[in-house]
C-alpha cells in the first residue's frame, strides 16, 4: 500500500525553532549520543545551519516521483527527509525541486542518496545534507509513501520529529521528547561556555575537569628525566 498522510503531528513550531540556535554535536550529546544520522551525509555546501519538523519520503531506488506528491505536504518550517528503500546514487534532488519546496517555507533536505544542481543550491543558499552528489537522473514510474516513518541514513524519522542540521551532519529528535531535550541543550551550552571561558584562561583540562586523580587510578605515571640522561 502506497499512503500519503496529511497533515501529521508535528512538534510545536517554536520549539522546533529553538533547536537551531545548537549544534548536531550538542543536540546529539544532549540525547544521550542517540539520534545521529549515518556520517556518510554531508552537506553539499558548507555552513548552513537548520532546525525543522521532518516531512518524510519513502521513495524506490532511482525514482523520485513521490518527491513532487511530498512537495504538496510540506508547510512552514518542515525538514523533507527523503529514504530510498534500497541504495541509490541517483540525483533525486535538484535545483527545481529545491525551488518548489522553499516556496512553501521548506528550511532543508535530508536525502540517503544522490542530490545534483549543487552550484544552483548554492547559489539559491538551499540546504541540502546527501550522501552522494550525483547528475544520475530518476524516473516516475513507481509509488511510495509520504509522512509514514521511515528509516534514513540508520536512523528511524517519524513525520513531525525535529531535524536539525549543520556542518557536523544531521540528527534527528523524537517529537515527544523534543521539548524537554530542549533543556538538556541548553544546560549542555552553559556548561560548555564555562569551560571554554576556564581553557582561554589557560586552565587545564585535566583539572577544570577534576582528571588528575582518575588518572592516576588508571595507572598513569610521570618521569621526570634524569639529569644524566641529558645527550
Ligand atoms: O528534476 C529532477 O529530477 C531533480 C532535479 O534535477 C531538480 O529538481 O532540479
Ligand atoms: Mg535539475
Amino acid at each position: 500500500m502506497s499512503i500519503v498522510v496529511r497533515d501529521p503531528h508535528r512538534t510545536d513550531r517554536a520549539t522546533a525553532d529553538a533547536f537551531a540556535a545548537f549544534g548536531v554535536a550538542t543536540v546529539h550529546e544532549a540525547q544521550h549520543r542517540t539520534g545521529l544520522l549515518d556520517p556518510a551525509l554531508r552537506p553539499v555546501w558548507p555552513g548552513a545551519h537548520i532546525a525543522g519538523t521532518a516531512v518524510t519520503v519513502s521513495v524506490p531506488p532511482g525514482d523520485n516521483w513521490m518527491i513532487h506528491v511530498a512537495v504538496e505536504q510540506c508547510r512552514e518550517g518542515d525538514v523533507l527527509v527523503i529514504a530510498p528503500t534500497s541504495p541509490s546514487q541517483a540525483g533525486y534532488f535538484g535545483d527545481l525541486l529545491a525551488t518548489a519546496v522553499a516556496a512553501r517555507g521548506v528550511r532543508g533536505v535530508v536525502v540517503d542518496a544522490g542530490c545534483r544542481d549543487v552550484a544552483d543550491l548554492r547559489r539559491m543558499g538551499f540546504p541540502v545534507w546527501a550522501r552522494h552528489i550525483c547528475a544520475f537522473g530518476t524516473v516516475k514510474e513507481t509509488l511510495g509513501e509520504v509522512n509514514t516513518p521511515i528509516v534514513c541514513a540508520g536512523q528511524r524519522v517519524e513525520p513531525g520529529d525535529v531535524v536539525v542540521a549543520d556542518d557536523d551532519g544531521v540528527v534527528v529528535v523524537p517529537r515527544r521528547s523534543a521539548p524537554a531535550l530542549l533543556g538538556a541543550c541548553r544546560t549542555r551550552e552553559e556548561k560548555e561556555a564555562a569551560n571554554r571561558a576556564r581553557y582561554a584562561r589557560g586552565e587545564l583540562g585535566l583539572d577544570v575537569n577534576a582528571m588528575r586523580e582518575r588518572l592516576a587510578r588508571k595507572g598513569l605515571t610521570y618521569t621526570d628525566r634524569e639529569p644524566t640522561d641529558d645527550h
